[in-house]
């Protein structure tokens, strides 16, 4: 079953015209984060690829493309955790660099902390060589037109937070069965400045143990927090639940308690997986054994050789 990896674009309603590059998204980072695992790779080294990737990709609310907090500018949370040591590196409310989740992964790695944050996050960010991008560059017109959309008075702000959360995760298990997680994201679209979410925080925005398995989570942050959506999952594997039917309940607990929906990856140390989602849709892609699989409204599960370039 050994390796395995999945990846999650955000929960959510992904508008029509901007599905397939969602899908396309997803099914690219899968791959590069596979093709790592299968040349002998790490899980850590390929769940940070897969969200570098996305990163990169203006499609996603995170990195290029963040969603814009109230002021108009983009401040983005990271975290990764590595489930053989239970080390943790993140990140939150940080600007003016490309791909956070290797500043999260610089602050598991270089210091001994758990997170940094804004201006400190910088500072750290700068003495590790890591280069600073001006704003401009994260922010698409899609970003800056939803912003400016969610200033309007007859705004409805739960409507189109709803309309693209499109955060990004992934979690791995690699040959040595080693598992490892990532999310990044640009958080809620209007967020007050300075607003931090659930993704960097351990257990919410993901968790990974080698003993029980990693989720990676999306959706309302502030729900996500009330319910530690992600150590919420563990807990029911850890009483014997499969990733499916954990991640069901820890979505089902979330939306029935505190009235949050969201969407998760999840896998367990045998390599068993699950992309599940309480929100409309999810893009999602997961690869194993060769094959990819992925899909985007519930219930989709779409299967083709790794091999084969991308569906869309
Ligand atoms: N798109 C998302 O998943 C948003 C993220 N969970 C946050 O609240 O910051």
């Amino acid at each position: 079953m050994l390796p395995v990896v999945v990846i999650h674009g955000g929960a959510g309603h992904v508008p029509r015209d901007r599905s397939d590059m969602s899908i396309s998204g997803v099914c690219s980072a899968a791959r590069a984060a596979y093709g790592i695992l299968r040349g002998g790779g790490n899980s850590m080294d390929a769940v940070v690829e897969a969200v570098i990737q996305m990163e990169n990709n203006p499609t996603f609310n995170a990195g290029c493309g963040s969603v814009l907090n109230v002021k108009g500018e983009v401040e983005m949370d990271a975290l990764v955790m590595d489930g053989k040591t239970l080390a943790s590196g993140a990140v939150s409310a940080v600007r003016n660099i490309a791909n956070p989740i290797q500043l999260a992964r610089l602050v598991m790695d270089k210091t001994t902390h758990a997170c940094l944050t804004a201006e400190g996050a910088s500072q750290f960010a700068r003495a590790m060589g890591v280069p600073e991008v001006p704003l401009q560059s994260l922010i698409t017109e899609y970003a800056r037109m939803r912003w400016q959309k969610n200033l309007a008075h007859d705004a409805n702000p739960v409507e189109s937070q709803m309309g693209k959360m499109g955060t990004v995760g992934a979690v791995a298990v690699d040959r040595e069965g080693n598992i490892a997680c990532a999310t990044s994201t640009g958080g809620l679209l209007n967020k007050m400045e300075g607003r931090v979410g659930d993704t960097p925080c351990i257990g919410s925005g993901s968790y990974a143990d080698n003993n029980i398995g990693a989720v990676s989570t999306t959706g309302h942050g502030e729900a996500i927090m009330k319910v530690t959506l992600a150590r919420l999952i563990l807990f029911h594997m850890e009483q014997g639940q499969s990733v499916e039917a954990a991640s069901d309940l820890g979505l089902a607990f979330m939306k029935s308690r505190v009235n949050g929906l969201g969407g998760v990856v999840t896998v367990d140390p045998q390599g068993h997986w699950a992309a599940r989602f309480s929100s409309l849709q999810m893009a999602w892609a997961a690869a194993q054994k060769d094959t990819l699989h992925y899909g985007l409204y519930t219930g989709e599960h779409f299967t083709q050789s790794i091999d084969v370039p991308n569906p869309h």
